[in-house]
């Protein structure tokens, strides 16, 4: 091949008169004629040869930032067989080879791209994701030779300029270790599984290791102005806990910026945080990554972050009273559940077997607890699909001596779960996720509600949860009431007076809520 070009070309080449264009004629005769606006492509090509001496076109539509290969007969007819990777997949554009292990990862942080490849001085390298099956992504390399080095230095500037100028890509990201989470391999799952691969992409990366709870929370509260506007995204590397912790300090941060109060549970919307979030599922339970991307796979997740995939994830904010006490992004438990996850805590030096032993625990104890819960239906939901069981008497809200518009459904009784999912939970317990409806970002809660069951009953329905998921349970069981809601309240021993308190000792026991969030200082 003795010629590379490189030409742009208009890919819309439209003639006036292959448009439609409207007439709009006015009340006195004039008529004014509307041409539609025609959308031009800018195209580069060139002729390349790829690694097995085939000819190619290579074109860069530099509008929809695609490039595409397109396999030539001879060193010029084109035929039927063409690739094309999206800017949105691209990882890397490089001049010297990064050598990528049998899993299709970086196995080191490659190094500076400041000087050609030895064995192929003419080559371009690029670094794609792509996905191995439904959920696992990995990296893939293309070859592309040019014939001078004139030509493959102008396409490589071109080239590299646009990769580094597509918005969706982080630049600089803020990344928090824990290196106490789930089994303690945060650290060494981030150097061997992730900055390589966040290296790979050429992203500036400041690395915290926590050393103690709430630090970075803390650290996210104090930061720079500098800093807090230059950063792309936050990283936690760990399990729900350290994410929900960033995710709390970033989000009560920013409505303290926007002048919002977030302790108002009637403020209309929260201002949203200006950077993304990612996390890397170093956890115990990883059940945010789990349901964001069917996989706690962390090079998946890594991937993904390089390449400044993105997704919108709801939040709920937890009140007491005034007080603002959590915000949460994952699941929120009494009853049950929530005596386990708070049980499992005393036992966190055992990892993730730690669930396990306390819900072995907690069922021999079988706590049930005595409330009312009130909740309002999300838009949409009709009143018609309300079946609320009968209320424990004596019910303030039954009788009319109390009401409250905010929480027009109610229900008071024993409760051995009452469970709220903001997304779908999966996780390694519940891997086909604990919520019956909720999605990501679908700006629903579910509320699951088990009023007091038997051990046996309680451990079918956990069992099944487990099997099946939760999507189908509430048809299965009885005994189980869903609604997706999108505020609810709970008021602990509602039916007890002083004068029954003594009566039923159990009324006023109470149980302990978990979710997985930073707690507001
Ligand atoms: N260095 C540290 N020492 C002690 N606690 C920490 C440290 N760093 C973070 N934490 C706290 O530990 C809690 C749990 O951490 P994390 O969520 O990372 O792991 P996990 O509990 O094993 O995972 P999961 O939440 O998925 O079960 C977090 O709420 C966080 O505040």
């Amino acid at each position: 091949m003795d010629e590379v070009d490189i030409e742009k070309q208009p890919l819309n080449d439209l003639h006036p008169s292959d448009t439609k264009s409207t007439v709009i004629v006015s009340e006195d005769g004039d008529a004014t004629i509307i041409h539609p606006k025609v959308e031009t492509h800018t195209i580069l090509s060139a002729i390349i040869k790829s690694t097995d001496g085939k000819f190619h076109r290579l074109s860069f539509d530099e509008t929809d930032k695609k490039l595409e290969l397109l396999l030539l007969k001879g060193d010029s007819t084109p035929t039927k067989y063409k690739m094309s990777i999206n800017f949105s997949e691209i990882v890397a554009i490089r001049n010297s080879r990064v050598k990528l292990g049998r899993n299709g990862l970086p196995r080191v942080p490659p190094p500076e791209d400041t000087i050609a490849d030895k064995k192929h001085p003419n080559a371009i390298f690029i670094y794609y994701a792509v996905r191995k099956n439904v959920y696992i992504w990995r990296i893939r390399e293309a070859v592309i030779l040019f014939t001078t080095t004139h030509d493959k230095k102008q396409w490589i500037d071109l080239l590299q300029t646009a990769l580094r100028e597509y918005e969706p890509r982080p630049k600089s990201l803020l990344i928090f270790i824990n290196p106490y989470g789930g089994k303690g391999k945060a650290k060494s799952i981030y150097d061997k599984q992730v900055d390589p691969i966040l290296a790979l992409a050429n992203i500036k990366r400041r690395v915290v290791l926590t050393e103690r709870a709430n630090h970075a929370y803390d650290i996210l509260q104090e930061i720079e102005k500098d800093e807090w506007t230059t950063i792309d995204g936050v990283v936690s590397v760990g399990g729900d806990g350290l994410f929900n912790e960033c995710l709390c300090s970033i989000v009560i941060r920013i409505q303290i910026e926007n002048e919002k109060d977030i302790r108002d549970i009637n403020v209309a919307a929260l201002a949203k945080p200006p950077f993304r979030f990612g996390i890397i599922g170093a956890g115990s339970a990883n059940s945010i990554v789990s349901s964001v991307h069917g996989v706690d796979d962390c090079p998946t997740a890594a991937v993904h972050i390089a390449i400044g995939s993105k997704c919108s994830v709801d939040v709920c904010t937890v009140h007491e009273g005034q007080n603002l006490l959590r915000i949460s992004a994952n699941a929120i438990s009494y009853g049950w559940l929530g005596d386990v996850l708070r049980d499992s805590e005393r036992y966190r030096y055992l990892g993730p077997i730690r669930y396990q032993w306390s819900a072995l625990r907690t069922t021999i104890r079988h706590p049930y607890y005595f409330g009312r819960i009130a909740f309002c239906l999300n838009d949409g939901e009709t009143a018609k699909q309300i079946e609320l069981p009968e209320c424990k008497k004596p019910c303030e809200y039954c009788e009319g001596s109390k009401s409250d518009p905010l929480y027009p459904y109610h229900w008071t009784t024993d409760f051995t779960h009452i469970i709220c999912c903001v997304i779908p939970c999966v996780s390694p317990f519940t891997p086909y996720g604990l919520a019956p409806n909720t999605g990501v970002g679908d700006g629903t809660m579910d509320l699951a509600l088990l009023p007091r069951v038997s051990r046996c009953t309680n451990l079918s329905v956990m069992r099944k949860v487990a099997m099946y998921g939760g999507k189908n349970l509430a048809s299965l069981e009885n005994s189980l009431h869903c609604y997706r809601v999108k505020r609810w309240s709970f008021t602990p021993g509602a039916l007890v007076s002083p004068q029954n308190a003594d009566h039923d000792p159990k009324a006023i026991r109470q149980g302990a809520w978990n979710l997985d969030g930073g707690k507001l200082k």
